[in-house]
């Protein structure tokens, strides 16, 4: 049979049927060329060893030297293991199997020097290594072919069911004897010498089989570089292909709305990231094409104003605009807040929830086709099919997170062209990774806050020292300041988190009594119209305390509340904690973030702890939430590549990320169709990784 990269994985030797389905539903490997593309995640220097008495008691991968002195069965039922006594000149230590005894039993050659690898455990006073690699002394030797032994992804999971990590070795050693180790060169000749870069094929030898560091080095950066550069290549694709096909509605004018808004009812300066972004957005908007702009800003930044004056102009151009938000509240607060900056504009606004009166829906509904309104505001109600614009020019969405993209092309729907979009986000996705994630948006970003504002002093308190809490609560209220106290609450425990919630509250309402104090709650389980209720009592400074759950975490904005009490913050993510705190903050006055946790807490926990104390900088806490949680968990990678990389790391290649970025960015704007002879080697290979075959048409 002619092998080629696409054969099955069944027809490599030493496979075999089984051997075949573990690989096909454990790590999606089908083909030759998914098991070549299964990269080692590190490697093992074999040429190091350890000794006994130099083993540490957190289990590390090791590699030892030693004999085997004795066997013994030892414990009954699902228990029952064969212990090895193993001993070097420095001690003793035992080796486990709970299965495969007999196998164990009749091939271990007593006397003999072996080479035994894997993981150690501390386990009743003496160290352990369960099911270990061993080998001859004198077979290890011979079959040293690198330094560096790779280890690959998940091989633990495997080798439970017979796929050890050597048997991975050994099945990929077959496979690069089946192929010859020649692969398909997959970089154009211009980048492999700009970069200077190894081939392919000397690539895929050498993260498999790494002659030494240094090759092995070359061939990391290769195919990392590969990687991101295809990713690249794709979005930008994405986004030409959008920008050459898509057009948009052109507002060529800026008219009274926005004139007026911006020398008559602004209160106050913009600041200059701002007036920037107002530029970026406004170039969009008369570029004929369809814009679809992320803005992103830190808490607090002032993003809202800046869609408030996007949708200005496409009032200005006769269009209409809406805004959608993640929540009813949020909702609300916005059709409050725009209403009353556009007051003095004979601008009609409206608010559509899932909460509104059938009656006021239809005449919404009537307003909106017959364009008597200007500007809607709502959450996902305004999805609903009823809903139709006359001419939707704008559509603004705050915190895209939330929604999902399938979402927003449903805004598209709603015209004959599709709205201009713009996404506000308050998640500062550190700057490498939005590129590689949202590639296919530009982006904008609010890098600077409102003057005056002065940094949220955090503090990190423990349950015990509850009674100062109240005191200093007590003191702020004194100074005409309103507090925020927020309760965890994840779906998994809901009903102890209320039962928390709701003994919170009453301990609250214990210390702080009426007539002197008023107190707001907000929560989940409440009608919206009593949430909003509260909101408003609390909006309004007629209560100096809300107690709520996390509803309040997303752009709940009110400047002259000043203290942020979060109750077993330990449970919080870091971008969770720097959206509360971000609550807080908003106004002139000095304010605080009080992270209240009980003694036990997670070396996570810590860090996060830590992160919230020391740094106000959204995007500082983003790389830590980063690292902590790694891309895979920030909302929105989801609908991108970053999350399925091989062997890139967003954040630890982000260098790579950037020449790869640069590279894509001049290749396309030279030959956007990739269509030169030097460039078809590219065009192949987006073609086999994409396979979108007619993409070129819509660029050229
Ligand atoms: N240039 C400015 N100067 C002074 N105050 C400003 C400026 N821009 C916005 N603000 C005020 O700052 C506060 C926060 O603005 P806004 O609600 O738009 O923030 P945001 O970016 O939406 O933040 P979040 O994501 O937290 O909701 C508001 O009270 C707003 O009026």
């Amino acid at each position: 049979m002619k092998i080629n990269l696409q054969t099955p994985i069944d027809y490599l030797k030493g496979v075999g049927p089984n051997r075949a389905d573990l690989l096909r539903s454990e790590l999606g490997i089908h083909t030759y060329q998914d098991l070549i593309n299964l990269f080692p995640n590190r490697y093992i220097d074999k040429t190091q060893y350890y000794k006994i008495n130099q083993l540490q008691r957190h289990g590390a991968d090791v590699q030892i030297t030693g004999e085997i002195t004795s066997l013994k069965d030892v414990g009954t039922g699902r228990g029952k293991r064969l212990v090895a006594i193993f001993k070097d000149d420095t001690g003793i230590m035992e080796l486990v199997w709970f299965r495969g005894h007999k196998w164990i039993r009749d091939s271990i050659k007593y006397g003999k020097k072996y080479v035994i690898f894997g993981k150690t455990n501390w386990f009743n006073g003496v160290f352990n290594m369960p099911h270990p690699e061993m080998e001859l002394l004198e077979e290890h030797e011979k079959n040293l072919r690198s330094a560096m032994q790779p280890i690959y992804p998940s091989t633990e999971k495997l080798a439970n069911k017979g796929i050890s990590n050597r048997v991975l070795n050994k099945i990929m050693q077959q496979l690069f004897l089946e192929t010859k180790g020649r692969f398909e060169e997959t970089l154009s000749a211009n980048l492999l010498s700009d970069l200077k870069l190894i081939s392919k094929s000397k690539a895929l030898f050498n993260i498999h089989f790494p002659e030494n560091q240094t090759l092995l080095s070359q061939a990391q950066f290769r195919l990392k570089f590969e990687e991101l550069f295809y990713i690249q290549l794709q979005l930008i694709i994405k986004n030409l292909i959008h920008k050459s096909k898509i057009k948009g509605y052109n507002f060529e004018h800026v008219g009274a709305y926005f004139n007026s808004f911006y020398q008559e009812h602004l209160p106050f300066d913009l600041t200059n990231a701002q007036k920037r972004v107002l530029r970026e957005i406004r170039a969009d908007l008369g570029s004929n094409a369809q814009m679809n702009r992320l803005l992103q800003g830190d808490v607090g930044s002032g993003k809202t104003i800046v869609a408030l004056m996007s949708m200005l102009m496409a009032l200005d151009n006769g269009f209409q605009a809406c805004l959608m938000a993640p929540t009813a509240i949020l909702s609300v607060q916005h059709y409050h807040g725009l209403k009353e900056l556009c007051k003095s504009l004979n601008i009609s606004i409206e608010l559509l929830t899932g909460s509104t009166k059938t009656s006021d829906r239809n005449k919404i509904h009537e307003a909106l086709e017959n364009g008597d309104l200007n500007i809607l505001i709502g959450t996902h109600a305004l999805l609903e099919d009823k809903v139709k614009f006359k001419n939707l020019g704008l559509a603004v969405i705050d915190e895209q997170h939330r929604f999902g993209v399938a979402q927003r092309s449903k805004l598209w729907h709603k015209n004959t062209s599709p709205p201009h979009i713009l996404i506000m986000t308050a998640t500062p996705i550190p700057r490498t990774l939005a590129m590689s994630v949202y590639g296919d948006l530009d982006v904008s970003v609010i890098d600077e806050l409102p003057p005056g504002r002065k940094n949220v002093k955090t503090v990190h308190r423990y349950d015990k020292n509850r009674l100062k809490v109240f005191k200093f609560i007590r003191d702020e209220i004194a100074k005409g300041r309103q507090i925020y106290i927020v309760y965890p609450l994840i779906q998994e425990s809901e009903k102890m988190d209320y039962k928390d919630l709701m003994d919170g509250y009453e301990s609250i309402t214990r210390e702080f009594p009426m007539p002197e104090y008023q107190i707001s709650i907000v929560h989940g389980k409440m009608k919206p119209a009593d949430k909003d209720f509260e909101m408003q009592r609390f909006v309004k400074g007629e209560t100096q305390i809300m107690v709520a759950t996390t509803v309040i975490e997303v752009g709940v904005n009110v400047p002259n509340a000043s203290v942020m009490i979060i109750e077993s913050a330990e449970r919080f993510g870091l971008s969770q904690l720097h959206q509360l705190r971000g609550r807080v903050g908003r106004g002139a006055e000095q304010s605080y973030c009080i992270l209240m946790t009980s003694h036990k807490l997670s070396e996570d926990s810590k860090t996060r702890l830590q992160t919230m104390v020391s740094t106000n900088d959204g995007f500082e806490i983003a790389e830590v939430d980063l690292k902590l949680r790694g891309p895979g968990d920030l909302m929105g990678t989801q609908q991108s590549g970053v999350l399925n990389l091989k062997i890139a790391d967003v954040i630890k290649d982000k260098d790579i990320l950037q020449h790869a970025r640069h590279y894509a960015k001049v290749i396309l704007k030279a030959d956007p169709s990739l269509a030169l002879p030097e460039h078809k080697v590219l065009r192949y290979t987006y073609g086999q990784l994409t396979k979108y075959k007619n993409i070129w048409n819509y660029i050229s």
